[in-house]
């Protein structure tokens, strides 16, 4: 006997709703004039449509039931609380405090955490407000250009928002290293002043080697020129006690607590690259972007929540329609770096095996997450969308307006596409219009049946849109938190603990261990043969 007789059944009912739902066509759903109101929901200004589904209203319900068994609310209300829901680590999950602008009191054991992360905010203000006026000097003057160090959730925040908030850039230049690749460094290097350039290293740990590897690099081309190379570095970590050792004073460190979560670290001191590109105000304008999503997630009903219903479509297609990956496509250049940062933020979170009490989950993981930038992923990859034999899921996202009112018709285009391809994803091509399309060119017989074939679109090939009006520091922020609460959900549901990742460990103690024998020492005893080969070729290539 089950120890989740409800959650069974919520299951049970979910894959009942899943099987019928396979016989289905998304485009018969729409015999009801109302379904694009009734399958679409709006918050802060957003519109989310997952009309273009298989889900009809029983499929929703048992989903919501799905949800309501899984207690997504309870676990919701518990992580706000400050409960210590990351078990493995037996760490509190908080860093929605970091954009918690009403300084409301967020508990942890016994002690109010806000008055140190709104201590932090202001330091990081203040600091950034001397950089942008040239307060702050480098040893050759105002600053002009920013590195920030770090990789994993110390990178793919700040670089891809940072890129994402283009038009707000009104600060010095902002770059990112995060690869030990020294290809990574020397790109960005080249050309750069070591005696106006601030150096930011961005680790939680303080002990990431890719990061510590790159940072020490930059102190030693700094250190060419340079007296005190240390003076122009910034320290953003959990680990003051390393960074001490380091050498960074105190004044020039933002620490953060082990309660903010790597690929959660934006809104906190791993912002700081991002503070200093687009000015405080606008920071704070992204923090208010996401505190409005944590409110949207804490107080509206399920039904009406946007990351409930993002994170119910993505289960609905990945455990109830057998769909292995998803796409997100974002109508947005400047967010060209956003599938990167989701491939973190959800495949870290919820690319497990195991559940909270080490049983093996029972409806497996979450999915893997890829995509581009539209309308250029049109051009390369959207041919297996519409006509490959796997069936993809599909993300869009699309702003009202964009930034160039001299380009309008640019934007207008992009919209058109971004719409036509999820229509075209639904409806697809019967064989008989791709007869006769065949027929118009001039084909006949065995040949027309088989140019027609090729241009068949199956379709009822689901898409979710996300619109929003423009991509302000604000929308941002809340399409950033959006997706942190979708991932928490999916990693309820599923019975997951999406704050922890060991499986990013294995890789980094093999690699320690096989740096000697790159170096050309002694390799390790245990050491598989195709490895060595690959060692032996990499040493000597021939
Ligand atoms: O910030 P750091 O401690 O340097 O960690 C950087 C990254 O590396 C780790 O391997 C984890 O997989 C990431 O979650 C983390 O964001």
């Amino acid at each position: 006997m089950s120890a989740h007789p409800d959650l069974d059944a919520a299951w049970a009912s979910f894959f009942a709703e899943a099987d019928r739902a396979r016989t289905r066509r998304i485009a018969d759903l729409f015999d009801d004039s109302d379904r694009a109101m009734h399958f679409s929901a709006r918050a802060l200004g957003m519109l989310f449509d997952y009309s273009k589904t298989h889900i009809d209203g029983a499929a929703r319900e048992a989903l919501l039931g799905l949800a309501r068994a899984a207690r997504v609310e309870s676990m919701r209300d518990a992580m706000f609380s400050g409960a210590r829901i990351n078990g493995s680590e037996d760490r509190a999950v908080l860093h929605t405090a970091l954009r918690n602008l009403s300084g409301v009191p967020v508990m942890l054991d016994g002690e109010d955490v806000m008055p140190g992360v709104l201590d932090t905010l202001e330091r990081m203000k203040a600091f950034a407000r001397d950089v942008r006026a040239g307060r702050f000097k480098g040893q050759g003057g105002a600053i002009t250009d920013v590195i920030n160090v770090g990789i994993g959730g110390s990178d793919l925040g700040p670089a891809m928002a940072t890129r994402a908030l283009t038009p707000f850039h009104d600060g010095p230049r902002c770059h990112f290293v995060s690869n030990v690749d020294s290809a990574d460094l020397a790109d960005v290097l080249d050309g750069l002043d070591p005696a106006t350039t601030l150096v930011i290293i961005a680790s939680k740990t303080f002990t990431t080697i890719e990061t510590m590897t790159n940072a020490a690099s930059i102190l030693n081309w700094m250190s060419v020129s340079l007296a005190d190379p240390a003076a122009q570095c910034v320290a953003l970590s959990s680990a003051t006690d390393l960074v001490a050792e380091f050498g960074i004073p105190p004044e020039r460190v933002f620490g953060f607590e082990d309660w903010v979560g790597g690929r959660y670290s934006v809104w906190g001191p791993i912002g700081l690259s991002l503070m200093i590109a687009i000015g405080p105000k606008d920071f704070t304008e992204f923090l208010a972007g996401g505190a409005a999503m944590d409110t949207h997630f804490r107080t509206a009903s399920l039904a009406d929540n946007l990351p409930v219903l993002l994170a119910l479509v993505g289960l609905w297609h990945h455990q109830g329609m057998s769909f292995q990956t998803r796409a997100v496509l974002p109508y947005e250049h400047r967010l060209a770096r956003l599938p990167a940062y989701l491939q973190q933020l959800e495949m870290e979170s919820n690319g497990k095996r195991a559940a909270q009490d080490g049983q093996s989950l029972p409806h497996g993981s979450g999915p893997i997450v890829w995509g581009e930038p539209g309308t250029n992923g049109q051009h390369a990859f959207f041919q297996l969308l519409h006509q490959g034999t796997e069936i993809v899921p599909c993300e869009f996202m699309i702003g009202a307006e964009g930034y160039e009112p001299d380009l309008a018709h640019h934007h207008r285009l992009l919209v058109a596409n971004c719409l036509a391809q999820s229509e075209a994803l639904m409806t697809g091509r019967s064989l008989s219009d791709a007869r006769e399309i065949a027929a118009s060119m001039g084909f006949s017989g065995d040949k027309l049946m088989a140019q027609a074939e090729q241009r068949v679109f199956e379709g009822n090939r689901p898409s979710t849109t996300l619109a929003y009006p423009r991509l302000t520091p604000r929308v941002l922020g809340q399409i950033l938190a959006l997706y942190e609460h979708r991932v928490f959900v999916e990693g309820v549901i599923l019975g997951l603990n999406s704050f922890d990742q060991w499986g990013v460990e294995l890789g980094k103690e093999l690699a320690k261990r096989l740096e000697p024998l790159v170096a050309g020492k002694a390799p390790p005893e245990d050491m598989n043969q195709s490895t060595g080969l690959l060692a032996a070729y990499l040493r000597a290539p021939k």
